[in-house]
């Protein structure tokens, strides 16, 4: 068995850092706490965290002194391309947009050709207008990029958007998505043949943990004149369970459901004579 452990960079603070020790935790890895030591290991996985700057991370990824990292998709597009991009983990989802302030009358990216572009995405920018054949002049701020239009430093933005608001807040309005991102499984291109194995044991998890995150556990009783139709609305893993209950003419079906759909189907199942539907969280699910 081997004494290697598995170098993970996790932010340190920030967006990321409480999904990722979550996700970790899920997938059964506990990890001695106190990010102020910037490095812990875990007790029950043979696995060291870094706690590093989101911004960093690329970096030591590509220098091989982390194995893998969870890391916003958006950073490893901006500075990130020759890093292996592994399982999308399903959190911190945002966009990366231009925006303009809302009085700007805007038509198409060519009304940016030649404007002062405010950004923390220098290569992101440059790649998608060089695509569009605009050119523009970047000015590269680390935060708060949002203000710049507000105090003439630029007559557009490029930054992260999720809910919008801050964009409402500051007079902007998106006007392209550049790009869709979430968090990610990153991985160096330098890591490790015996790495690598347990890279495989970690990922295993972390797709047992992310098929359960979006199922659900469906249980409900149904006439049996009904039971087809009811079977037909549940596209289950494999087929549903049916057991018949003590009353006659009654079965239960069990069955497992991605939870996008299931509100829909909800009130076809009742329509149809579905009664007791229970809907229960799964904890891991291993396909
Ligand atoms: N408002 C948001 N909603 C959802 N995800 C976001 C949002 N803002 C940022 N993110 C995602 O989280 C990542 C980390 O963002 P955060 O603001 O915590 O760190 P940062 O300032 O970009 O990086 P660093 O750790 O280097 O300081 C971003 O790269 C992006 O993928
Ligand atoms: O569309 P919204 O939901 O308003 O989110 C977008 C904002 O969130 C991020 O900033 P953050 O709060 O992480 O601050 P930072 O600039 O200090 O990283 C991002 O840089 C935007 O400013
Ligand atoms: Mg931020």
């Amino acid at each position: 068995m081997s004494q290697q452990k598995l170098r993970i960079a996790v932010q340190k603070s920030g967006r990321l850092f409480e999904d990722s020790i979550k996700v970790l935790k899920d997938a059964g890895i506990s990890i001695d706490n106190g990010k102020e030591q910037l490095k812990a290991s875990s007790r029950n996985f043979p696995l060291e965290v870094m706690y590093l700057r989101n911004g960093d991370i690329p970096q030591y990824l590509r220098d091989g002194v982390v194995d893998v990292a969870i890391i916003g998709e958006n950073v490893l597009i901006e500075k990130g391309k020759d890093i292996i991009r592994g399982e999308k983990l399903g959190f911190s989802k945002c966009k990366v947009s231009l925006a303009v302030p809302k009085s700007f009358k805007y038509n198409s990216i060519n009304d940016l050709d030649g404007l002062k572009i405010a950004t923390s995405y220098p290569n992101t920018v440059k790649d998608y207008l060089q695509e569009k054949g605009i050119s523009a002049d970047l000015h590269i701020i680390n935060g708060s990029v949002e203000i710049a239009p507000n105090i003439g430093l630029a007559d557009a933005i490029c930054d992260i958007v999720s809910s919008g608001s801050t964009l409402f807040k500051n007079g902007l309005k998106e006007v392209e998505v550049m790009l869709k991102s979430e968090a990610v499984l990153a991985i160096s291109p330098k890591i490790s043949e015996e790495r690598k194995q347990i890279l495989e044991k970690l990922q295993f998890r972390l797709k047992s943990v992310l098929n359960a995150r979006t199922s659900k556990y469906i249980l409900l009783n149904a006439p049996d004149d009904k039971l087809e139709k009811i079977i037909s609305l549940l596209p289950g893993m494999r087929s549903p369970t049916v057991l018949p209950l003590a009353e006659k003419g009654w079965s239960s079906i069990h069955t497992v459901i991605n939870e996008d759909r299931f509100w829909e189907v909800l009130d076809e199942l009742k329509s149809n004579g579905a009664e007791g539907i229970l809907v229960a969280p799964i904890e891991t699910m291993v396909l």
